[in-house]
């Protein structure tokens, strides 16, 4: 059997999309969708996304990691769903579309920038040397000093693991501030269980925590990732961050059909 994919990056964060409007994808099969996101035996992506027609909205998004596990909210997934819609012709500029954690509003401009609406976050936990929110996906943010030769990696497994998050884990974001308004980020992601070169949920954590904790009085950051630039705002009051929007880069890498 052969399934024809897209490949899509937001700032190196790569997915495989597939259109299953159709519901052809064998979509409990975690051993398929681990190989199809294995960058030796497969095309290579750090998650798989399937793009499925929603009663309400105009899609549905359902995401895997690399793993092959179905996972909570993609931040740069959602963006480049948005643009895979699009080049499908599902969507012209703007959408509405259904996510595991709820609605998300966004927009894309003819150059492929993407403004997705995040979910609102009620909860920003500070503690003395991280804080934890949960923007879609749970996100544990802590300022390091050099960031630039941090071993992400081996202190992001550590924090994952520990006894911090328990059996369902974290992603964790180490974090650099650059400028009143910007910082930089790297990102251990559970589910690829590896640093990647960038995290839309991530970015968006660190946005927040930045705010809560003082470190920031915007409430427009930018966020240099290793992979690129992102931008995150939001509104602020009292303690509840809402309108949040993630906005960066979408880009269509290429397609083919994989025998199955
Ligand atoms: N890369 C994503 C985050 C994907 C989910 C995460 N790995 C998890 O399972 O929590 C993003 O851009 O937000």
């Amino acid at each position: 059997m052969e399934i024809t994919f897209y490949k899509y990056q937001g700032t190196g964060n790569d997915f495989i999309m597939i259109d299953n409007r159709q519901e052809t994808f064998a979509k409990n099969d975690s051993r398929l969708i681990e190989k199809l996101c294995d960058r030796r035996f497969g095309i290579g992506a750090d998650g798989l996304i399937l793009l499925e027609n929603d009663a309400e909205t105009d899609f549905k998004m359902v995401y895997y990691n690399s793993d092959g596990n179905q996972s909570s909210m993609c931040g740069n997934g959602g963006r480049c769903l948005v643009a895979f819609a699009k080049q499908l012709g599902v969507i012209e500029n703007t959408t509405t579309f259904t996510a595991t954690d709820g609605l998300h509003h966004a927009t894309i401009s003819d150059d492929g920038i993407v403004s997705l609406q995040m979910k609102d976050v009620d909860n920003v936990n500070i503690e003395e040397d991280y804080v934890f929110l949960d923007t879609g996906s749970p996100h544990h943010v802590q300022l390091v000093d050099d960031l630039k030769n941090y071993p992400i990696k081996e202190k992001g497994a550590e924090i994952r693991y520990g006894k911090l998050y328990g059996q369902a884990g974290s992603n964790v974001n180490f974090v650099h501030q650059n400028d009143t308004d910007t910082f930089s980020v790297r990102t251990y992601e559970r589910g690829v269980e590896d640093e990647t070169l960038s995290c839309g949920t991530g970015v968006t954590a660190v946005a927040i925590a930045m705010k809560a904790t003082g470190k920031t009085d915007s409430n427009e950051i930018k966020l240099n990732v290793e992979g690129g630039k992102l931008e995150v705002s939001f509104k602020e009051i009292s303690g509840k961050y809402m309108d949040v929007f993630l906005k960066g880069p979408a880009a269509f890498v290429f397609e083919g059909s994989i025998g199955v």
